[in-house]
């Protein structure tokens, strides 16, 4: 059977791909050499929220990783060939290489592919740390598999992965030390999210080294031991490293295919999703390293599908509508710019600040680390009238990850803040918070007053 469109991979960004090109009546073949679902069911998001809320519940380790292996099985049951072919998605379970920009070979067999979604995402990218090979360390493709708990963890990077599982590993009772190249956890983030987190962090006893790099790792009698250029070594058991992820691309034959790559080894794609090759290739997900997330690597899975097969006018994908969650505790979410991206872009745009101490459920759940910042736009024409457009918010606090999508729908319909200031919000959520903030932008009601955006060199 020919089919009408080869997607390579089948993780989010691969399912979304043959599942829009079934909904657009086509008949799609995904080829994968892992089982689908790809890292996030069995590497990334579902593993490692689970273990954060075992973690959270005071489960012990043991208990979390059974429950992580409970919750890969049943989602990955929805999404496995059986699933799969009952949505009239063909599978074939292989490693696949471009021949040419019309070719591709799967185990031996080729295949013509006039319209391909690449999806071949990420994996762990490991650090030049001399002696890091010769010790036994963790990725997030081993991590979920410990049958028990060390005693002692060092997590090379405070990024989303290793925030996320150094307050996880430290909670289940593993002595954690974190260490950041840069000077502050979440270096992507907000600083002041940063601040909060590493407050956090300290309360619950995680050691957080900033601002340095392991030079040398060494084996010792069965401990490691990581020495930097300048201060005191760590001696733990085991190492995890988190320093990123690299776009996996190796041995695809993407010269044959005419498709490029960035320096960083991912795959050169425009607004549509479209390669350098000849018409009809697409990327979509990690392996464009636009935006590494479940959610956005479903969005382009969908538009490189619709690319490809449609014609006529095009869709395309903006990172900068995708909010994000970082699934500490208390929670980072960002949606649009931060304070410091707004102050170097929209120098007159105006923030709301609202802290968490000042939200009355937030108070109940004696939780009051964290805060709200909204950032609004003037508009052409009525300038600040309403409150000003919605450009995005950063939220700090227990239940961020929530929160965040109203302002991402804000966002996404162009509402002005008034509407959500407006809106009555249930007493006591935490959403009241949103409200709460959105007022600033107002005079006729008390209190805090938005101010204009800062940078750090402000
Ligand atoms: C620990 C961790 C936690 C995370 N938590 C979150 C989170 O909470 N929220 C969130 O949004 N994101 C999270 N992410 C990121 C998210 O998992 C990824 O952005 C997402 O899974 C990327 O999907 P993808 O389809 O691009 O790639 P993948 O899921 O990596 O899929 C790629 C697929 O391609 C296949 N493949 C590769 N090469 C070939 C080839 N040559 N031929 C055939 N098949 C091939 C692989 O087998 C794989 O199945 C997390 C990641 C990690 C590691
Ligand atoms: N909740 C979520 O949505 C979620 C969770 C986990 C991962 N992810 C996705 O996965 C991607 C990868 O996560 P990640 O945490 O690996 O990458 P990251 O880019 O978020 O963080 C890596 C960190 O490692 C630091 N670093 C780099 N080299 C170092 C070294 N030699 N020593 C010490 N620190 C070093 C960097 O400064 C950076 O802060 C993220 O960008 C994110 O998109 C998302």
């Amino acid at each position: 059977m020919k089919h009408d469109l080869l997607v390579i991979g089948g993780g989010s960004a691969g399912l979304a791909a043959a599942r829009t090109a079934v909904a657009r009546g086509a008949r799609p073949l995904m080829v994968t050499d892992g089982p689908p679902g790809g890292d996030c069911t069995f590497t990334g998001c579902v593993p490692s929220k689970t273990l954060i809320e075992a973690a959270a519940r005071d489960d012990d380790f043991a208990t979390g990783i059974r429950r992580v292996r409970e919750a890969v099985a049943r989602i990955a049951g929805t999404e496995d060939e059986t699933a799969l072919a009952g949505e009239g998605i063909e599978v074939l379970r292989g490693r696949a290489v471009f021949r040419s920009p019309r070719e591709a070979e799967v185990e031996g067999r080729v295949l013509a592919a006039n319209r391909v979604v690449i999806a071949t995402g990420s994996e762990p990218r490991i650090p030049p740390i001399r002696g890091l090979d010769d010790l036994d360390y963790l990725t997030t493709d081993t991590v979920f598999e410990l049958d028990a708990l060390p005693r002692r963890l060092a997590v090379l990077g405070g990024g989303a992965i290793g925030c996320e599982l150094a307050q996880a590993f430290a909670r289940f009772g593993a002595e954690v030390t974190v260490v950041e190249a840069q000077e502050r956890l979440l270096p992507g983030e907000d600083a002041e999210a940063s601040r909060v987190l590493a407050d956090r962090f300290k309360a619950e006893g995680i050691t957080v080294r900033t601002g340095v790099s392991a030079a040398r790792a060494r084996q010792l009698e069965g401990r490691c031991r990581l020495e930097f250029d300048g201060g005191e070594p760590v001696a733990t058991d085991r190492v995890l490293v988190a320093v990123g992820r690299a776009p996996v691309t190796a041995g695809l034959g993407l010269r044959a295919a005419g498709v490029a790559v960035e320096e960083n080894g991912a795959i050169r794609t425009d607004d549509h999703l479209a390669t350098t090759s000849p018409p009809g290739i697409y990327a979509a997900g990690d392996v464009t390293g636009r935006s590494l997330f479940t959610h956005a690597a479903h969005l382009m899975g969908r538009i490189a599908t619709d690319n490809a097969l449609r014609k006529g006018r095009r869709r395309r994908f903006l990172a900068s509508s995708i909010p994000r969650v970082i699934f500490t505790s208390p929670e980072v979410a960002q949606v649009g710019p931060t304070e410091e991206q707004a102050a170097r872009t929209d120098s007159d745009a105006r923030m709301a600040y609202l802290p968490m101490s000042e939200v009355d459920r937030a108070i109940a759940a004696g939780r009051t680390d964290g805060f709200v910042k909204i950032i609004a736009a003037r508009r052409p024409w009525l300038g600040t009238l309403g409150g000003g457009r919605v450009l995005g918010a950063t939220i700090v606090g227990e239940r961020a990850g929530e929160l965040i999508h109203e302002i991402a729908l804000a966002r996404q319909t162009g509402m002005f803040t008034g509407r959500l200031a407006q809106t009555t919000h249930a007493y006591p959520t935490h959403a009241v918070a949103v409200q709460q903030a959105a007022a600033q932008f107002f005079t006729e009601y008390g209190g805090r007053r938005a101010h204009l955006v800062r940078s750090s060199a402000d």
